[in-house]
């Protein structure tokens, strides 16, 4: 057992041990070596193995997180009520005014520790996403890897990122009698939503830049992802972030959710997750700053000329990494009948190669987030068989594991045409020309992103232009990264843009101060 002697900040190792034994807890306005050191006492002094309720919440109440793999119960975690929340939002305010005047290089060092700290735990914490999660060891250290190179080029971004000038004289008539000084300022306290598919880097990758920009945060972690989540927060706090800046509230958003995106103290949110989810949020939030990645139906177009091998490839790997549980993931593909038989044909024998099993062992292909996950795919897939659509890997089921499964001569009456199977489900449309894919791809409310497959660029170029998601990847798969790239959802897939840069922007407001001279002002002799 990990001794703590009070006031200490615990380790993440002591959080390690803590998650072993199931002992959860939740950060409220930073009481986090308050509510270890009492996680500790309680296990010292009753030498309790399970279950352990620290720091409770007003009501006392706990939810409960299962085992995507096995459905036992893996972790109990406090659901924070609206009185946590209130307190949540209101040490978050109190401490952002401070924080704000925090020098930038020194939020930069603070950052730039937390990555040092998420690095040094990166087993820890990839083994917390494979319990929780069911995210394969390769993915799941890549995550936190990811992560913690997300932080520290936020710090670098960031510590370049400062206002400009403007003179007058540039627009017609005017005179150069005045300077504008344009600031960029914190927004104040931003709520961050992340999903449960990326709970470490989808939540890092909405606090990084946030903290940042001078703003403090209150996150309130997926219910499934919620420890993962919570190590991250753990690794802000252990790199010395002032008490009230990082707060963490655990909950379901089902229960919760409304207050937090309608608290008058929350001053912009940003949200990972479904799209009936962000347009529910967008519609109650009300005049503050949305930043939303959503929902897609990412199509992969496949015309005459593509490089198959290139084509087969992308789109195994885009359609079926971490099962398909991705918003960029590959979710349906239009071919041109041309080469439609040599598409589905490699497509089968790629993806007969693949492994299913455990995250422990490292399988290509896990089980689902939740039971209920893997009905919504079953039904997809029977409504298609239904209406003709052909197996070419048969669908295979063992509770939440879901074999790869390829559809082909998917139609536009399938609800798997134009749903998000977030699965291992990949459905092929056979098209007459690209101008037809690209009707239908324009038809989904969803805009994510989309893959061109052609080795004519300069067609492949004139057809992006028509394509209405916010990315278009040209011989690749559709992804989020490298980090730093921007990436945003139109229509129903988004509002704003995400990346290192654009998410600094996104986290703070323009403030301009005008002075006005009484002479012209040329700043030359
Ligand atoms: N475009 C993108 O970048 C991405 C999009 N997604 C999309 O997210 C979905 C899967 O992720 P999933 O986590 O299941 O998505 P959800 O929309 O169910 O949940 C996302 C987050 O929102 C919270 N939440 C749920 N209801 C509310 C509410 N009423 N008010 C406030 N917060 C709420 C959730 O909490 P709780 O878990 O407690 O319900 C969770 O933290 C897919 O549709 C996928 O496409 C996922 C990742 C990236
Ligand atoms: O949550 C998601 O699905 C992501 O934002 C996609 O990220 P990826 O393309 O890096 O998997």
């Amino acid at each position: 057992m990990t001794k703590t002697t009070k006031g200490t900040q615990p380790t993440l190792a002591t959080l390690s041990k803590m998650e072993k034994d199931n002992v959860f807890f939740y950060l409220l306005n930073g009481e986090w070596s308050k509510h270890c050191l009492d996680i500790i006492i309680v296990l010292l002094t009753i030498e309790l193995i399970f279950l352990v309720c620290i720091g409770t919440s007003s009501t006392g109440k706990v939810c409960k997180e299962h085992s995507p793999c096995n459905g036992t119960e893996i972790y109990t975690y406090q659901s924070c009520s609206s009185e946590d929340a209130n307190q949540a939002f209101h040490a978050a305010a109190a401490s952002q005014v401070m924080w704000a005047k925090t020098p930038l290089w020194k939020r930069a060092e603070y950052l730039k520790q937390a990555a040092i700290i998420l690095r040094s735990h990166q087993d820890e914490i990839a083994n917390s996403l494979m319990n929780e999660i069911a995210k394969n060891r390769k993915n799941a250290i890549s995550e936190v890897v990811r992560t913690a190179d997300l932080i520290e080029y936020v710090a670098e971004e960031g510590m370049r990122l400062s206002g400009k000038l403007m003179y007058p004289d540039s627009f017609p008539g005017q005179k150069r009698n005045q300077l504008c000084l344009i600031h960029r300022v914190p927004l104040g306290v931003v709520l961050c939503i992340p999903p449960f598919n990326y709970p470490v880097n989808l939540c890092a990758s909405k606090v990084a830049p946030a903290l940042m920009m001078g703003n403090s945060v209150v996150i309130k972690t997926p219910s499934h992802g919620v420890i993962s989540c919570l190590y991250l927060a753990a690794a802000f706090h252990l790199a010395g972030i002032p008490r009230g800046v990082v707060n963490v509230l655990t909950g379901k958003g089902s229960e919760i959710g409304d207050y937090l995106v309608t608290h008058p103290l929350v001053n912009a949110i940003s949200l990972t997750g479904g799209t009936h989810t962000g347009l529910s949020v967008s519609k109650k939030a009300g005049m503050i700053p949305l930043q939303m990645e959503l929902g897609g139906k990412d199509a992969a177009i496949v015309v005459c000329d593509a490089d198959l091998q290139q084509s087969i490839s992308s789109i195994a790997s885009g359609a079926f990494s971490y099962n398909g549980q991705r918003c960029t993931a590959v979710k349906i593909v239009y071919v041109v009948k041309q080469v439609a038989d040599a598409l589905v044909d490699g497509l089968k024998e790629q993806v007969e190669k693949l492994s299913v099993g455990s995250p422990q062992d490292n399988a290509d292909i896990t089980p689902v987030v939740h039971h209920s996950s893997a009905d919504y795919i079953e039904k997809l897939v029977q409504d298609a068989i239904q209406k003709g659509a052909k197996q070419v890997t048969p669908f295979k089921r063992k509770d939440n594991l879901i074999w790869p499964t390829i559809l082909d001569h998917v139609d536009k009456n399938m609800r798997v045409a134009w749903e998000e199977p977030f699965g291992p489900l990949l459905p092929i449309v056979r098209v007459d020309s690209e101008v037809q894919a690209i009707e239908m791809v324009n038809k989904s409310p969803m805009g994510l992103q989309a893959s061109i497959f052609s080795r004519n660029m300069e067609n492949a170029m004139f057809l992006a232009d028509f394509l209405k998601t916010g990315t278009i990847h040209l011989n690749g798969q559709p992804a989020r990264g490298p980090d730093h790239f921007p990436f945003q959802g139109w229509k129903d897939s988004g509002i704003g843009s995400q990346g290192v840069l654009y998410s600094l922007e996104a986290m703070s407001k323009i403030k301009s101060i005008v002075i006005h001279f009484a002479k012209e002002t040329y700043t030359c002799n």
